[in-house]
């Protein structure tokens, strides 16, 4: 795993979409899983920038990683509304270009099974933008997750509910129980793993991810087992890792041919 500490959310976007425009470079029907919550604006800001200045993503293609069960269409704290809004329409993207899950369907658990078939027919995730919880999840997927899980229903801790709520109008009463997400198991499938973090709240979250045991009470933890897992934190969140000096003086002796 690779640990990344850089000065700020501006610099942590500005590195990160880099790597996606390197990407898009290489493979322009690239499909981009994208993370929602607060952390990962930044990319999807740096990225817009990057396409205002000639960046082609007209055959990029974005997925989602989870979903809440039962809000209405057109919600605006839906997901597929929020990707809608901060990754198609900032980027110009086509609609047709965006893979998610049907958190209003009848049986769940046949949207979720359709969804880890779409997401193999389209040729799987070649990078994964993944925000951390304060709890470790990635997705929805909360502690003790299986760490083989596939695509699923599963119920929100009540820390979760609450990190949300500021999404609902801080109405926890508001914040659904239940979620879509791509399990551990589908998560570790893409090519490329991007987690980032950022503020003091996190620091916890990430160190018990980079340097504690590999464990499914730390749903993050499972990075340890991807080939290619790249961790992109400011100084507040890298506040708790041992080794910050060691990760430091790597990424300043990297070469620069190899990216992130
Ligand atoms: N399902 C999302 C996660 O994908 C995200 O990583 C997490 C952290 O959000 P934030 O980046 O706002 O802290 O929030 C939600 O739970």
């Amino acid at each position: 795993m690779e640990v990344v500490i850089v000065k700020d959310k501006a610099a942590q976007g500005e590195l990160v979409a880099a790597a996606v425009a390197r990407l898009v470079g290489e493979k322009p029907d690239a499909l981009l899983g994208v993370a929602t919550g607060s952390t990962p604006l930044p990319v999807y800001e740096a990225l817009a920038a990057l396409v205002a200045g000639g960046l082609d993503v007209s055959r990029l293609r974005v997925c989602q990683l989870d979903e809440y069960v039962g809000l209405p269409a057109g919600h605006p704290e839906s997901y597929r509304e929020v990707v809608r809004k901060e990754v198609v329409q900032r980027l110009g993207l086509p609609a047709g270009s965006f893979l998610g899950p049907d958190g209003g369907a009848g049986d769940i658990v046949a949207a979720c099974a359709a969804y880890e078939r779409v997401l193999a027919e389209a040729g799987g995730v070649d990078l994964q933008i993944l925000g951390v919880g304060t709890d470790g999840h990635i997705g929805f997927n909360e502690p003790c997750s299986s760490l083989a899980s596939r695509t699923r229903i599963k119920t929100l801790t009540e820390q979760t509910r609450v990190d949300n709520a500021r999404f609902f109008g801080d109405d926890l009463s508001q914040v659904p129980q239940h979620v879509i997400t791509q399990g551990i198991g589908t998560i570790l499938e893409a090519r490329h793993l991007v987690l980032l973090a950022t503020g003091e709240g996190k620091a916890e979250a990430v160190a018990a991810t980079v340097e504690g045991p590999l464990s499914a009470l730390v749903p993050a933890s499972a990075l340890q087992l991807h080939p290619h897992a790249t961790v992109v934190v400011d100084e507040a969140a890298a506040s708790r890792l041992k080794l910050a000096s060691y990760f430091k003086a790597t990424y300043a002796h990297k070469p620069a041919w190899q990216g992130l």
